[in-house]
């Protein structure tokens, strides 16, 4: 990688990042460059009042190349431009190789859903008070631990014996839920999603979990399970209310995610014909709703 550092004034830098993605530079960075100097202004203003100037006195803009003649052949455009007035060419730099894929695991740290319940990406080693481990990293579907919605619905799970039982992860994601399921001992899991990269992803997890179970478009859901989840948005919810109620057996639980504390009352309502919704749990804003069926 080499990367292509300019000097530019305030009212040069949008036309100069945008001269440079249209050169293919893999990506612009704009620093102050006067920061930690004497000239260093702050840009922040009173609180609940807008910066007083939208940007720096003078920017380092960075744009990293994946080629030094590429990076080279862009300096030398710019320099013949009109609005390269008043900007400089600082350096173009060999960027040392980084072991890109260890910085950004090094992002990802296990999650604790409950003291022996962990989510452990698989580049970590589960903690040693951790009993039950979903290994999962992180990948294109949604789910993998640390949004509030998915942590209240793994409390849920993890607080319960699920031995034997028939469990439908209704908009299954990563399959997180699911293979939370099993680890409880669910033995008979459906997991359904309208993306059918999200059913990959849930396959590939189950697999690196030892999980069996059934993943697949939504008409995969059939009969009746002792625990229906359902980690969506209100709005699906909502529409999904007589399907989602009619897949809980007698004396099954219905456990929905994804649901704002405000919107609370618009969702018992929309179950009501059905079953009757409690908050059974809540976290940064966002509620879990159950009920049970007889
Ligand atoms: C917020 S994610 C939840 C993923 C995972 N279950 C979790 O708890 O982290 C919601 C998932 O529901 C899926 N979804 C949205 N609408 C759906 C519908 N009508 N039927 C089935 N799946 C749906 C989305 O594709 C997405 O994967």
């Amino acid at each position: 990688m080499f990367e292509l550092t300019l000097l530019a004034p305030e009212d040069r830098v949008e036309t100069l990042s945008e001269a440079l993605e249209a050169l293919d530079a893999l990506s612009v960075s704009v620093e102050d460059a006067d920061a930690l100097t004497e000239a260093e202004q702050a840009l922040f203003g009173e609180p609940g009042m807008p910066p007083p100037k939208a940007g720096w006195q003078r920017s380092r803009v960075v744009a990293l190349f994946g080629e030094e003649a590429a990076a080279r052949e862009a300096a030398a455009l710019l320099q013949v431009q009109d609005f390269f007035d008043g900007c400089e060419v600082l350096a173009i730099t060999t960027l040392a190789d980084q072991d890109w894929v260890r910085l950004t695991q090094s992002q990802f740290d296990p999650v604790e859903i409950t003291p022996t319940f962990w989510i452990v990406p698989s580049w970590h080693e589960p903690p040693a008070q951790a009993r039950q481990v979903i290994r999962l990293d992180p990948g294109l579907a949604f789910g993998t631990g640390t949004h509030p919605t998915t942590r209240m619905c793994l409390r849920w799970v993890a607080a319960r014996d699920l031995v034997g039982q028939r469990v439908l992860d209704y908009g299954c994601g990563s399959g997180i839920l699911a293979i939370g399921a099993a680890k409880q001992g669910a033995n008979d899991i459906v997991a359904v999603d309208i993306d059918p990269a999200a059913v990959e992803s849930t396959r590939l997890n189950a697999a690196n979990n030892h999980v069996a179970l059934h993943a697949g478009l939504p008409d995969q859901a059939q009969g009746v399970y002792q625990v229906v989840l359902a980690n969506i948005l209100a709005t699906p919810l909502k529409v999904l209310a007589p399907l989602l109620c009619a897949f809980v057996a007698d004396g099954g639980h219905l456990v929905l995610a994804g649901i704002l504390s405000r919107q609370v009352d618009e969702l018992k309502a929309a179950y009501a014909p059905w079953l009757v919704l409690d908050v059974a749990d809540e976290l940064d804003g966002w509620v879990l709703m159950t009920a049970r069926r007889g």
